[in-house]
């Protein structure tokens, strides 16, 4: 993408930069004796305060990226950029990537049980945490009270004296998230972070998540199986395909037009009968590509009921459409006319 197109998406912070900038990016691993690329030369950005959500199917290459943003992808070979805050990630030294990890960009994963520390009270850990991010120790304590707060957890003062396992799944992902915010970070990845919780609390760690945008202004990178999230929260939406992005639009332009035939397909799906606020994506006719196997040309041509002879050749660039908001990038040859419906909805 050009600077141009990039600066056309997402708000940019005063300097004119975005707050996070990712071009090319490229992730490979090794993996016995081969090398299998997941994440196939993506750009995009994040602007500040933007909440943007990751969808695809398992295995498209969603929290490989949103590692790759904190550098956390052992044994991963990555190149392109990425620029957060205007530093760069890719080349940063160890000393501050552990300022930067919690600092300016922080992570909340699926299960809390495995980010919280079993045997430590959860007050410690929230101090902790601020400690780290070298606040005053005399106002530690307090602070630590604050936060827990500020997430909700009730009688902050004494639950602080407890243990994970003496809090509730949505409790233990508030306590996550305090932890989160412990280094006052610019954007939050958030990867799946409701969806180990029942509706209910689901609707209210993403009540919270929106809060903590509004007010502190905080970005918000979501990576997401359910579609009422992403339409719930985020502002924008980036489709994944087979280590690519396919279709990076405003959330609402996404669900009112989607321009590529997988998104289209991703769209359309079912309410579930037992959990009536969520629609989880839907399967979609044929076989996900899987890495290491990608086709020439569009990964999504053997499944795609547009594709023609220039999908299976050449490699479609992610760009805006002539008569379409220029927000609004696609990578397809054959882009759906609006209205286009080519997927059966699923019942
Ligand atoms: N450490 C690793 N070593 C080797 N391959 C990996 C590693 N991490 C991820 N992969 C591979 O990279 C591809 C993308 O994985 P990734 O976890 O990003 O998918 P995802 O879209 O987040 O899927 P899900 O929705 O199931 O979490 C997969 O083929 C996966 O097997």
């Amino acid at each position: 993408m050009s600077a141009a197109t990039s600066e056309l998406v997402s708000p940019v912070s005063a300097g004119g930069t975005p707050l996070l900038d990712v071009r090319s990016l490229t992730v490979g691993f090794r993996r016995a004796g081969e090398e299998l690329t997941a994440v196939r030369g993506i750009d995009f950005t994040i602007g500040d305060g933007e909440r943007v959500a990751l969808v695809g199917e398992s295995g498209s290459g969603k929290s490989v990226t949103a590692r790759s943003i904190m550098r956390l992808s052992p044994g991963a070979i990555t190149t392109g950029e990425i620029r957060l805050a205007g530093e760069d990630i890719l080349a940063m030294k160890q000393k501050r990537l552990r300022q930067i990890r919690g600092g300016t960009v922080a992570m909340v994963m699926q299960d809390p049980l495995s980010s919280l520390n079993p045997v430590r009270r959860i007050g410690d850990q929230v101090a902790e945490a601020l400690r780290l991010h070298g606040r005053d120790p005399k106002k530690i304590g307090a602070e630590a009270i604050e936060l827990l707060d500020r997430v909700g957890i009730p009688d902050p003062a004494n639950r602080s004296r407890s243990y994970p396992h003496e809090l509730s799944g949505g409790q233990r992902q508030r306590v996550v998230i305090a932890i989160a915010l412990a280094g006052r970070p610019k954007l939050l990845i958030a990867d799946e972070p409701t969806t180990a919780l029942d509706v209910r609390l689901s609707a209210q760690i993403l009540d919270l998540l929106r809060q903590i945008s509004t007010d502190l202004g905080t970005a918000v990178l979501m990576i997401t199986h359910d579609l009422g999230v992403v339409a719930d929260f985020c502002e924008r939406t980036l489709v994944m395909y087979a280590g690519r992005i396919v279709e990076n639009a405003p959330t609402a332009a996404l669900f009112n037009t989607p321009l590529h035939p997988y998104a289209s397909g991703l769209l359309s799906s079912v309410p579930r009968v037992d959990e009536p606020r969520h629609r989880r994506f839907a399967s979609m006719a044929g076989e996900p590509v899987r890495a290491g196997q990608v086709p020439a040309g569009c990964a999504f041509a053997p499944r795609c009921p547009h594709a023609q002879d220039d999908c299976r050749a050449v490699l479609p660039a992610l760009a805006a459409r002539p008569g379409r908001d220029a927000g609004h990038l696609v990578a397809c040859h054959h882009p759906l006319a609006a209205g286009e419906q080519l997927w059966e909805r699923a019942r």
